[in-house]
């Protein structure tokens, strides 16, 4: 496989060193688009692993690579900027920051743009699990579904909690949000990527209820939630350890995403 990946952040810093390391099927080549101030820097950390690494900054640089599957780790800015070039190019992307698709226009140019290059946009699971069981009820008829987001109030620094409430003087578990998915997606890009999942899964970003809280007894990011169908009704909770590069983001979601890509490279699928 030739891997191309979007930003090399921490998702994809991760990946990276997941996929170099001894255990499991490796990607022969990788390309990382990358903003270009970060071009030398991320060349020079790439030297010392062992697949076959080149630096582009361009999302018609990556294209003309043309890998066989590119992932998205580079924000809500960075996939509207990228994604549709090379859906429209025919290169399948897997879109880890999911929340993106709570703006109705991205999506629908996104949408287009898969169309248009028969590719697909893969959405993955992420930090959250039960995806599967919750897409496979909403094609059965009516779901109803919450969403609860916990996590420490330091990972809400940067996000309108922090201009509504003081985060250092927080001392119980305390609302932050009460809206829909698509409303926290919108506010919160760094942080409800999952409400957007779960919402695109089960009864849409506008139908799901979404509580996020700022708890300093929170070790992690805990992710709940209840579905409730003619078909099954079940409730989920997710006591995700941050990762090491960024304590907002789940160091599950790296392993997520490292589930798709090495699915595409195994002849049974998982
Ligand atoms: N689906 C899910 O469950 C989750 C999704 N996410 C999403 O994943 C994103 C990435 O997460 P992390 O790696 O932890 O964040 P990070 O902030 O460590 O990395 C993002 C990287 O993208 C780069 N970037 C930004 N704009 C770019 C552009 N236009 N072109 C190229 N690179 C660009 C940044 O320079 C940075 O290196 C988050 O912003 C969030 O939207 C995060 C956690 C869970
Ligand atoms: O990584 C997590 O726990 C969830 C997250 O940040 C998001 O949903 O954007």
């Amino acid at each position: 496989m030739h891997l191309g990946i979007i930003g090399y952040g921490n998702i994809a810093q991760q990946l990276v060193t997941m996929l170099a390391a001894p255990k499991g099927p490796c990607p022969e080549r990788i390309t990382l688009l990358v903003r270009p101030e970060r071009q030398e820097g991320t060349a020079q950390a790439l030297a010392d692993q062992p697949i076959a690494a080149q630096v582009v900054t361009q999302a018609q640089a990556l294209a003309d690579a043309r890998p066989d599957l590119v992932v998205e780790c580079a924000g809500h800015a960075g996939a509207a900027a990228h994604v549709p070039a090379l859906l429209r190019a025919g290169i399948d992307v897997v879109l880890v920051s999911v929340g993106a698709l709570a703006d109705d226009a991205l999506h629908d140019r996104l949408r287009a743009a898969a169309e248009a290059g028969g590719a697909h946009l893969i959405l993955p699971a992420g930090a959250v699990g039960g995806i599967d069981l919750l897409s496979a009820l909403s094609g059965g008829g009516e779901v109803e579904l919450t969403y609860r987001g916990i996590k420490p109030p330091a990972a809400w620094s940067g996000t309108p909690a922090a201009q509504a409430i003081d985060l250092d003087a927080v001392t119980h578990a305390t609302p932050i949000f009460t809206g829909t998915a698509r409303e926290a997606a919108r506010a919160f890009p760094k942080n409800a990527n999952v409400a957007a999942t779960l919402a695109l899964a089960g009864p849409g970003l506008d139908a799901t209820r979404v509580e996020l809280i700022a708890d300093p007894a929170a070790s992690g990011n805990l992710h709940s939630y209840e579905v409730r169908s003619g078909i099954a009704n079940y409730t989920m909770t997710i006591e995700n350890k941050p990762s090491a590069g960024n304590a907002r983001t789940s160091l599950a979601t790296g392993y997520s995403v490292l589930r798709e890509i090495r699915n595409r490279m195994m002849p049974v699928i998982l």
